[in-house]
C-alpha cells in the first residue's frame, strides 16, 4: 500500500469530515492510503508545509486557506499543478463539472486548475434567534445600522461582553465589506490581473466601517474576537448573539448551539451604491506538492476523482456547510429540497452568486497575504483599542501592506 500524506487546518466537526472521507476512500481501494494530520490553524499548515518542503519532506496534499494561494503559485517546483496531475494519471477529470465562481480562484488566468478546491467556504451572518426575539426581532438585521442598533439593544439585554463579534477580521471587515459593497481592496481587479497590485483597502466605506467597529467596541456592542478562527465558540456558547462567520461552522453550530439558530446574508450599507454586489469564496483548497514519484500522483489523482463525486460531494456540504464544488452535487442537493429544510445554507450560495461579479468582487490574489493579514489586523487592533483613528489605522494598513506586495513581487522576480 502507498501512503499519501495529507496535511490540513480542519477542527471539530469538519476534522471528522476529513478524517470520515481518508477512511472510506482507504477502504473503497486497495492500493493507496490517504492519511491525514492536523497541523494546527490554516497558517500554521502552510508554514509547516514550507517548512517541510525545504527539508525535502513535504506531504503529498496541503490544505491552503484560499488567500495563501498567490503564495503557492509563487512556490516554483514546490507543487505540481491539480490540471497535469489529472492529465497525467489519466483519470477523469471535466473542469466544466465544478462550479465557476470556485475553480476561477484557483486556475490561472488561461482556466488551468492549479489547487483542487476542497472546501470553499462564504462569510454569513449567524444569529442566535432566541435572542433577537427578547429584543423584538424576528429576523435577523439586514443593514449595518439595523445591527449595531440591534448589537447595542442586546448587549444591554442579556449579552453584556458582546453585542456582536465576528471571525476572521480582515476577511469580514476589509475582504468580504469590500466585495460586498462593490468598492476595491487592491487595483487590477484586486489582484486577480496581476501581482503589480496597490491596495486601495483606506477608502471612505472601509473608514466609516472601521470607525463605527471602534466607536462600538467601547461598550461591547462590538466585541473583538481575535485574528482567526478560534473565538467562532463564543457564539456557538451563547455568548455572542450575532457572529460574522464561515459558512464552514455549520457543523459545529448544528453540533453545539443550545439554541435556536439561523445564518443571514452580510449585513451591507444602505446609502452605498450597488451594495450588496456579491460575497468572495473562503475556505481552502488542495495543493499538490512537487517532487513526488509517478505512483503517488496517481493516488492523490484517484483520491480527488473520488472527492469529486456527486453524492459525495453533496454530503459533504450538507454536513459541513463548506460549498458543493460540482454543479451537480449543486443541483442535487436543490432537487433534494434540502434548502427548504435548511435555508441556513443557501444564504451562502445566494451571497456568492448575488449579482455578476465585478472587479471588485470576482476574489483577490494578493501576494505574502498571510503575512499581510497580520499586519492589517494590528492596525485594526489599535483602531479598536483607540490608539489610532480608523483613517490612521488603515492609511497605515494600506503602506505597511504596499511595502509586503513590493517584496512579494521581487521574490517572484527572481
Ligand atoms: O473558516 P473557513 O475555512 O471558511 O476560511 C475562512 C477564511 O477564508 C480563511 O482565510
Amino acid at each position: 500500500v502507498t501512503e499519501l500524506q495529507w496535511w490540513h487546518a480542519m477542527t471539530g466537526a469538519n476534522n471528522d469530515a476529513v478524517n470520515r472521507l481518508a477512511e472510506e476512500f482507504n477502504a473503497s481501494q486497495p492500493d493507496y492510503k490517504i492519511v491525514p494530520a492536523y497541523k494546527g490553524n490554516y497558517g500554521e499548515t502552510l508554514n509547516a508545509g514550507i517548512a517541510a518542503f525545504r527539508a525535502g519532506t513535504a506531504p503529498h496534499i496541503m490544505q491552503v486557506f484560499e488567500v495563501g494561494t498567490a503564495t503557492m503559485m509563487a512556490a516554483k517546483g514546490a507543487v505540481k499543478p491539480v490540471y497535469q496531475l489529472m492529465k497525467d494519471a489519466g483519470e477523469p477529470f471535466d473542469p466544466k463539472a465544478y462550479l465557476p465562481a470556485i475553480t476561477g480562484y484557483y486556475s490561472t488566468s488561461s482556466g488551468d486548475m492549479l489547487s483542487f478546491p476542497f472546501n470553499s467556504s462564504s462569510m454569513v451572518m449567524w444569529v442566535n434567534k432566541d435572542a433577537l426575539k427578547t429584543i423584538g426581532l424576528d429576523e435577523a438585521p439586514k443593514t449595518w445600522p439595523e445591527v449595531f442598533e440591534a448589537a447595542k439593544k442586546l448587549r444591554a439585554n442579556g449579552f453584556p461582553n458582546c453585542g456582536f463579534s465576528n471571525t476572521w477580521v480582515s476577511w469580514a471587515h476589509l475582504e468580504q465589506l469590500s466585495a460586498w459593497h462593490n468598492v476595491p481592496l487592491a487595483t487590477r481587479a484586486n489582484g486577480l490581473d496581476g501581482f503589480d497590485t496597490t491596495l486601495e483597502l483606506n477608502g471612505p466605506l472601509q473608514v466609516k466601517h472601521l470607525a463605527n467597529l471602534a466607536e462600538a467596541q467601547k461598550d461591547k456592542t462590538f466585541d473583538y474576537s481575535g485574528r482567526y478562527d478560534n473565538g467562532f465558540g463564543r457564539f456557538t456558547a451563547g455568548e455572542c448573539p450575532i457572529m460574522l462567520g464561515s459558512s464552514g461552522s455549520y457543523g459545529n453550530v448544528r453540533g453545539s448551539a443550545k439554541f435556536a439558530w439561523a445564518s443571514a446574508p452580510l449585513p451591507y450599507y444602505p446609502d452605498a451604491p450597488g451594495a450588496p454586489q456579491n460575497s468572495i469564496i473562503g475556505g481552502a483548497s488542495l495543493w499538490v506538492m512537487g517532487g513526488k514519484k509517478p505512483d503517488e500522483y496517481k493516488g492523490v489523482a484517484k483520491f480527488f476523482a473520488f472527492l469529486s463525486d456527486t453524492d459525495r460531494q453533496a454530503k459533504l456540504h450538507q454536513t459541513t456547510g463548506y460549498m458543493p464544488i460540482t454543479k451537480a452535487a449543486y443541483e442535487k442537493t436543490k432537487a433534494e429540497g434540502f434548502y427548504e429544510k435548511n435555508p441556513a445554507l443557501e444564504v451562502p450560495v445566494k451571497e456568492l452568486t448575488n449579482k455578476p461579479p465585478t472587479e471588485n468582487s470576482r476574489g483577490l490574489r494578493l501576494g505574502n497575504m498571510p503575512q499581510m493579514r497580520d499586519v492589517w489586523a494590528e492596525e485594526i487592533e489599535a483602531a479598536l483599542a483607540g490608539k489610532k483613528t480608523a483613517k490612521q489605522a488603515l492609511d497605515e494598513a494600506a503602506t505597511r501592506g504596499n511595502a509586503i506586495l513590493r517584496q512579494f513581487e521581487r521574490q517572484v522576480a527572481k
